[in-house]
């Protein structure tokens, strides 16, 4: 495997597809069967890059039983959980429940969370301490709105949620955490940040981890870009050093175009 010498591909590249609220869960398998057809006519090697889908929590149950039916080499996870792990939480979902079901993944504190349903950095460090307690792995996302990128304060901001969401985790937590870069201005709006932008932002918050606890850890942490990839400019962001892999919305719903993603990634991995 190619090495460089910030320990780039020491860090096993994600590919990462976050349905949202699309797909129910016949829909769900259908695209789940096709993409691991077309991953699999492409000879991908999934010991050197990773793929993860996050479908609703509706599509879990039925995407595990083809994941483990089908032996298939793709990992899955939910797009939220609770901070509590049982009791009187209408409408809530367990991180027990999610780890039972065969979930490695949750997202936490994906944008349209915090904006939507007004999550607090405070609840997300609750979320994220939910996660490990279930022994899921979180992949926290953070960036920044239009407004604070126009006011050049970007990486103060991203850094700043950084900071309270990771508050009291300890090295071996931050050490296996995910982290997904996403400015909220380039997420399904076909704006996508420049790779120097997500390499930028990459880089301050693998500095900031180093900082909160050393080196060693945040040369472990993997951090993604997340905003309108697609195949067509998937390449350049992720050949950024800082860069392990992406978080794709609207293109993981198109089958070709994911794959081509993962491609794009292998190929930097093999080469
Ligand atoms: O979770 C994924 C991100 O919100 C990006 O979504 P998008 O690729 O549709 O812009």
């Amino acid at each position: 495997m190619t090495t460089s010498t910030n320990g780039k591909f020491d860090r096993k590249p994600l590919i990462a597809g976050n349905w949202k609220m699309n797909m129910d869960h016949v829909q769900g398998i259908t695209l789940l069967q096709k993409l691991a057809w077309t991953l699999k006519d492409a000879q991908h090697d999934y010991n050197r890059v990773e793929v993860a889908v996050f479908p609703p929590f509706t599509d879990l149950r039925s995407v595990q039983t083809l994941i483990r039916g089908d032996k298939l080499d793709i990992e899955f996870g939910a797009q939220d959980l609770s901070p509590k792990d049982s009791g009187a939480y209408t409408g809530d979902i367990s991180g027990q429940f999610l780890s039972k079901l065969g979930c490695r993944y949750v997202l936490v504190g994906h944008s349209e969370r915090r904006t939507v349903h007004g999550e607090t950095d405070e609840l997300l460090n609750e979320k994220l301490v939910a996660a490990y307690r279930n022994s899921l792995v979180p992949l926290l996302c953070v960036g920044e709105g239009l407004e604070i990128r126009q006011s050049g304060k970007h990486v103060q901001h991203t850094l700043e949620q950084v900071r309270r969401d990771l508050a009291g985790l300890d090295a071996e937590q931050v050490s296996a955490l995910v982290i997904a870069y996403e400015p909220v201005w380039a997420i399904g709006t076909g704006e996508v940040a420049g790779p120097e932008d997500a390499q930028e932002m990459c880089s301050a918050i693998r500095s900031e981890i180093a900082d909160l606890y050393d080196d060693a850890v945040a040369a472990k942490t993997r951090l993604l870009y997340g905003g309108s990839v697609k195949a067509a400019n998937a390449a350049s962001i992720l050949k950024q050093r800082d860069v392990d892999g992406v978080l794709v919305g609207g293109a993981s719903l198109d089958v070709t175009e994911f794959a081509n993603i993962v491609r794009f990634e292998q190929h930097l991995v093999t080469d």
